[in-house]
């Protein structure tokens, strides 16, 4: 680093001095504070993104985003080169980065860690940061900020890609490194195309099949509600209706969207009694959570959720059913037997692990925070992951993909029309539509369609898959969560010493009983998890548990 460019960073930081008294760390989900106090934290992260995009000669994403919180709240992430989450060895940095007050400190600590990275001040590519943003009110003055940051690095580009869903900025960013066509018509051109192949390729039963046309879906009063506007004028093959659009006034979050419905199972705003029966989706606020839901005849308030889990066990049958397809073909010279593996984390309800077993996939455990289970589902050749609140995606090995354009080929010149040629095509269409980059609700929407559809399936009898345990979360506040330290991908508590025994002891006075307790990587509590063979039970063993929590880490009065 040079002079000139060390005096830059000095002069452009002095105008972002951290709110004193706060200290923030780079979570399962970036940065995340109310609005009022991120322009300091924002401005950095544009520094960050800048040396990121230097160190990796490729472009970096930067998203500007609270997800499901509250509309007053914002947030700060980084997209990687390849469209995943910024690097975990990148994020002791980026806390010290946020947190250091004094200008002349933080120009000090820059330099130190370009030296430790041998960050190339003089590379063949100047920096470039993607930006993107949802519909928050903060999100534009917070844009700013993060120009700022970018622009103290020497050379840097920012682009402003505007208003976008999460998952689009990471679908930029991975199509942009890989020489691909990135704006956001590329993006949308992208989901229809192989939305169209997908549906094209459905078998023809020559009865009509139980998939009821209609889709109602719960925008979150954000960013999801104003894209998927946008698809549904480009798309004929499906009756969509987009409810808490964020035209029609709430407020972002407020009672709405994929967050609240999962975890409250009650119906969001904007749905009632008249939806009874119909399949219903909510996306979270930026768009990359996806649940569906029924909304019951006789009890309005509860809903039938069909959750993160049951998204999984829908893609992983179509999944197999096309590589069971491909298998048949045993006279063909190029056969491969790919390994399909699913990954989830202990929220996970137990019913659907066993479901998975038994369809015959191997299930990893991950821990919560997409970064981990994106890393264990790209050790198979088709892995399929998701989190029960509906964050989740497939991604295909490149080995996989190379394999299936050449397998597509021969059975191009031999099978013309067959079902292997339609399988391998249906593969490769699901690889174009789901965005491998990160979990996408819109383009897990449209997959979701198409596979209900391909199977001739309702809601109810996708639900029917099989039955979800009943559980509980509650959350916790205790003085200091971080003394909850586990470990088995969160299964176990090693510490405070002797709680995971009081838990043990718990949970066996209930058949069919599990929990687990972590500290929260977003908000400052202890999860508490539950379930067991009936609802009364899961709540009284996820409130006894809660009681330990209090009684072991709960504020103390001395
Ligand atoms: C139980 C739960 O839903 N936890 C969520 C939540 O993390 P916590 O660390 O539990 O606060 O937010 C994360 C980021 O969106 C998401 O990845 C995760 O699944
Ligand atoms: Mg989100």
């Amino acid at each position: 680093m040079n002079e000139d460019q060390k005096s830059l960073i000095l002069k452009s930081s002095s105008h972002f001095p951290p709110p004193p008294g706060v200290k923030l760390s780079y979570g399962t989900a970036g940065f995340r504070a109310d609005a009022s106090i991120l322009q300091s934290t924002v401005y950095r992260v544009g520094i960050l993104a800048a040396l990121r995009s230097l160190k990796t000669q490729c472009v970096i994403g930067l998203m500007i985003t609270a997800s499901h919180n509250k509309v007053t709240d914002n947030g700060v992430k980084i997209a990687d080169p390849s469209g995943g989450m910024l690097s975990q060895d990148w994020e002791p940095f980026s806390d010290q980065l946020a947190n250091e007050p004094d200008p002349q400190s933080l120009v000090s600590l820059i330099e130190e860690f370009v030296k430790k990275e041998r960050i190339p001040f003089n590379g063949k590519h100047p920096a470039e940061v993607l930006l993107g943003r949802d519909t928050r009110p903060s999100g534009e003055s917070l844009l700013e900020a993060a120009k700022q940051g970018i622009s103290a690095v020497v050379g840097a580009v920012a682009h402003d890609m505007g208003i976008l869903t999460t998952p689009q900025l990471h679908w930029m960013v991975r199509a942009r490194n890989k020489g691909l066509k990135a704006t956001e018509s590329d993006y949308f051109e992208q989901l229809l195309s192989s939305f169209r192949c997908l549906m094209n390729l459905i078998p023809d039963r020559g009865t009509s099949n139980e998939t009821e046309d209609k889709l109602i879906v719960d925008g979150a009063n954000g960013v999801g509600g104003e894209k998927l506007e946008v698809i549904k004028e480009k798309l004929n093959e499906l009756d969509i209706e987009v409810r808490n659009s964020g035209k029609e006034g709430g407020v972002l979050n407020e009672g709405v969207g994929a967050d609240f419905v999962q975890k409250e199972k009650v119906v969001p705003h904007g749905f009632g009694s008249n939806h009874a029966g119909i399949r219903c989706a909510s996306l979270d606020g930026d768009a990359d959570r996806l649940v569906y839901f029924l909304v019951p005849p006789n009890n309005c308030s509860k809903i039938d959720l069909v959750d993160g889990d049951k998204i999984l066990s829908l893609f992983a049958v179509f999944i197999k059913e096309q590589l069971s397809i491909l298998e048949e073909d045993t006279k063909g010279s190029n056969n491969y037997k790919a390994r399909l593996g699913a990954v989830q984390t202990a929220y996970a309800n137990g019913a659907s692990t066993y479901y998975l077993r038994h369809l015959g996939l191997e299930v990893a455990l991950a821990p919560t925070g997409v970064k981990f289970l994106h890393e264990k589902a790209a050790q198979y050749d088709i892995g399929i992951y998701f989190e029960a609140n509906g964050h989740g995606t497939i991604l295909f090995s490149e080995r996989f993909l190379s394999w299936l354009e050449d397998k597509n080929q021969e059975l191009s010149s031999t099978h013309e029309g067959s079902e292997q040629k339609k399988a391998a095509l249906r593969l490769l269409a699901v690889s174009k539509l789901i965005n491998q980059a990160v979990g996408d609700a819109l383009s897990g929407l449209l997959l979701v369609e198409t596979i209900l559809r391909h199977m001739g399936w309702s809601i109810h009898q996708w639900n029917a898959l099989y039955q979800d345990l009943p559980s509980r979360q509650l959350k916790v506040k205790v003085g200091d969560r971080t003394a909850v330290v586990t470990a088995n991908a969160e299964t176990v508590a090693v510490k405070p010493p002797g709680i995971q025994e009081a838990i043990n002891v718990e949970t066996a006075k209930y058949p069919n009983g599990r929990s687990f307790i972590r500290p929260s990587g977003t908000e400052d509590v202890v999860r508490v998890y539950a379930e067991a063979s009936t609802q009364e039970a899961a709540d009284k063993l996820a409130n006894s548990v809660a009681e330990l929590v209090d009684r072991f880490l709960g504020f103390r009065s001395s």
